[in-house]
C-alpha cells in the first residue's frame, strides 16, 4: 500500500465524523505521489503524518448579552495548522455551520495556497458557530468583543494574523481590532482587512474577487483565449462574489447571475454592480430585494432549483466562478456547465466543487483553477497589508493592483510549470498542490522535529 493510501486511511478512522476535512486531505495527497516518489525524504520523516494534523487547536466559549438582556453562548475556535513557512494566517468564519472539522478542511487549504502566493505566510482559519444574520451591530459588535477577549492571548502581528471570511468583513474585524487594541495597548497588524482609516489596504477588499479573475485571465492567455465580451456566472454574493462581478465587468464580460443562501438572480442583461452592493452591502438584504429593484433580474428561489442541484450551474456560460461556499457544486453541476459549453471555472470560494466534479473539470480538459490557486489574492493582499503595516506605510490603488496581479500570475506560472514537471500538463490541481507542499515540506526538513 502507498504511504499516500496508509496515511489517508488512518485518518478516515481517525476523523471519520470531519467529512469536508478529509475530503480536503483527500484531494491535495490523491496529488502527491509523484512528489514522494522523488524525495524519500518526506516519507523518512513522516511530513504526511505532520502536515495534516494542526501545530495547534484552541477551541473556547464565546459568552455574550443580546439586546433583549439575554445571555448567549458560541463555540468558537482558532486552529494554528502550520507555522513552517511564516505567522498563522487565515480567516475567520461566522456562521451557524461551523465546526471543528470545517476550519481544519479551511486551515489545511491554507497552508497550500498561502505557500504559493510566494510569500511568507502560515496557514491558520478560525471562526465560531455565531449566526450574524438577523443580529443588530451591537450584538455582532459586543459578539465580536467577547471572542477577541479569548482570542487576543493566541495571536499577534508575528504570530497569528486573523482575517474575514464568510460572515466577518470590515465591520466585524473592526470590532475584533479594538477590542484587541483595548486588551493589549498595542496599535499593531494583527488582523488584515482592516478599514483604511486605521491601517487597512488599499485593494483588500476587492483581492479575492478581482484575483480570481486575474488567474481566469493568466489560463485563458495561455490557450489563447480571453474573458472579453464572454458570458459568465457567479455564486455568492458576498466579499468575494461582488468583487468578482466588477473585474469581470471591468474586463469587458458579463457576469448574469449572483447568489445567497435563499436563491439566485439570473440577469442576462448583466448583474447591476450598484444595485448588489446596495441590497448586500448597504442594506443586508436577501436577493430577493435584488429582483425588487431590476426589473430585468428574475429571482429563482432555492425551493425551485432542480433536485441536488444548484441552480446557477444550469444557466449556459463561457466561464463560471463560484464564490459562496464549499461542495456548491457537484458532478451533475459540473456536468451540466460542460453540456452548456463552459470553457473556464475559477474557484472563488474554497473547495467548492466536489471530488468528483473536479475530476470531471479535469477529464474535460477546460480552463480549472482550484480554489486555492484561483482565490490566493485575498490572503495575498493581506500579506501586502501586513507589510506596509510593519514598514508604516500606505501604498496607492495601483501600486497595489499591480502586486496583486504580478502575484496571481506568479501563481498560475508556478502551478503550471510544476503540473508539466510532474508529467500532467494543464493539470493545475496537482501543479497547485505539489508546489504549495514542495515549499512546506522542505521548511519543515530544515527545522527539525519540532
Ligand atoms: N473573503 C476573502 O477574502 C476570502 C474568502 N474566501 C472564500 O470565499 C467564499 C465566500 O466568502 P466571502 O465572500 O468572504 O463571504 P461573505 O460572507 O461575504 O459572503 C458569502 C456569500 O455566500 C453566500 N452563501 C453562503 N452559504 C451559501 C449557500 N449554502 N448557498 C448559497 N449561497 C451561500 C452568502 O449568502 C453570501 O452571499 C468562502 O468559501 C470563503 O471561504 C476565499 C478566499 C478569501
Ligand atoms: O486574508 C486572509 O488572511 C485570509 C483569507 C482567507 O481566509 C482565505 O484565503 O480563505
Amino acid at each position: 500500500m502507498s504511504y499516500v493510501q496508509r496515511v489517508m486511511d488512518t485518518l478516515k478512522e481517525k476523523y471519520a465524523y470531519e467529512p469536508v476535512f478529509l475530503q480536503a486531505v483527500q484531494e491535495v495527497l490523491q496529488s502527491l505521489q509523484p512528489v514522494l516518489d522523488r524525495n524519500g525524504k518526506y516519507e523518512q520523516y513522516r511530513i504526511l503524518e505532520r502536515i495534516v494534523e494542526p501545530e495547534r487547536v484552541i477551541s473556547f466559549r464565546v459568552d455574550w448579552v443580546d439586546d433583549k438582556g439575554e445571555v448567549q453562548t458560541n463555540r468558537a475556535y482558532r486552529v494554528q495548522y502550520n507555522s513552517a513557512i511564516g505567522p498563522y494566517k487565515g480567516g475567520l468564519r461566522l456562521h451557524p455551520s461551523v465546526n471543528l472539522g470545517i476550519l481544519k478542511f479551511l486551515g489545511f487549504e491554507q497552508i497550500f495556497k498561502n505557500s504559493l502566493t510566494g510569500l511568507a505566510l502560515g496557514g491558520g482559519k478560525g471562526g465560531a458557530d455565531f449566526d450574524p444574520k438577523g443580529k443588530s451591530e451591537m450584538e455582532v459588535m459586543r459578539f465580536c468583543q467577547a471572542f477577541m477577549t479569548e482570542l487576543v492571548r493566541y495571536v499577534g502581528a508575528t504570530i497569528d494574523v486573523p482575517a474575514g471570511d464568510i460572515g466577518v468583513g470590515g465591520r466585524e474585524v473592526g470590532f475584533l481590532f479594538g477590542q484587541y487594541k483595548r486588551l493589549t495597548r498595542s496599535y499593531e497588524g494583527v488582523l488584515t482587512g482592516k478599514n483604511l482609516l486605521f491601517g487597512g489596504s488599499l485593494v483588500r477588499t476587492e483581492a479575492t474577487g478581482y484575483g480570481a479573475v486575474y488567474f481566469a485571465q493568466s489560463m485563458l492567455e495561455a490557450r489563447k483565449e480571453s474573458l472579453e465580451g464572454k458570458t459568465c456566472v457567479v455564486s455568492g454574493a458576498g466579499n468575494v462574489a461582488t468583487y468578482c462581478c466588477q473585474k469581470l465587468l471591468q474586463v469587458g464580460a458579463r457576469p448574469v447571475t449572483v447568489s445567497d443562501s435563499r436563491g439566485m438572480i439570473h440577469d442576462p442583461d448583466g448583474i447591476r454592480l450598484d444595485v448588489l452592493k446596495q441590497v448586500k452591502e448597504v442594506e443586508r438584504a436577501s436577493l430577493v430585494r435584488y429582483a425588487e429593484l431590476v426589473p430585468s433580474a428574475k429571482h429563482v428561489p432555492v425551493s425551485d432549483y432542480p433536485k441536488g442541484r444548484n441552480a446557477v450551474w444550469s444557466v449556459p456560460c463561457y466561464a463560471a466562478f463560484p464564490c459562496a461556499t464549499q461542495n456548491e457544486l457537484n458532478l451533475a453541476d459540473a456536468e451540466a456547465l460542460l453540456a452548456n459549453g463552459c470553457r473556464c471555472v475559477a474557484e472563488g470560494a474554497n473547495m467548492p466543487a466536489t471530488l468528483d466534479a473536479v475530476h470531471a473539470f479535469l477529464g474535460a480538459g477546460i480552463a480549472y483553477g482550484p480554489a486555492k490557486a484561483a482565490n490566493a489574492g485575498g490572503v495575498a493582499t493581506s500579506q501586502l497589508e501586513m507589510a506596509q503595516n510593519a514598514s508604516m506605510q500606505s501604498w496607492d490603488f495601483e501600486t497595489v493592483d499591480a502586486k496583486l496581479r504580478q502575484i496571481m500570475s506568479g501563481i498560475y506560472e508556478n502551478a503550471a510549470s510544476t503540473a508539466a514537471e510532474y508529467g500532467q500538463p494543464g493539470n493545475l490541481v496537482m501543479g497547485a498542490n505539489i508546489a504549495g507542499f514542495r515549499k512546506v515540506a522542505d521548511a519543515m526538513l530544515a527545522q527539525g522535529i519540532c
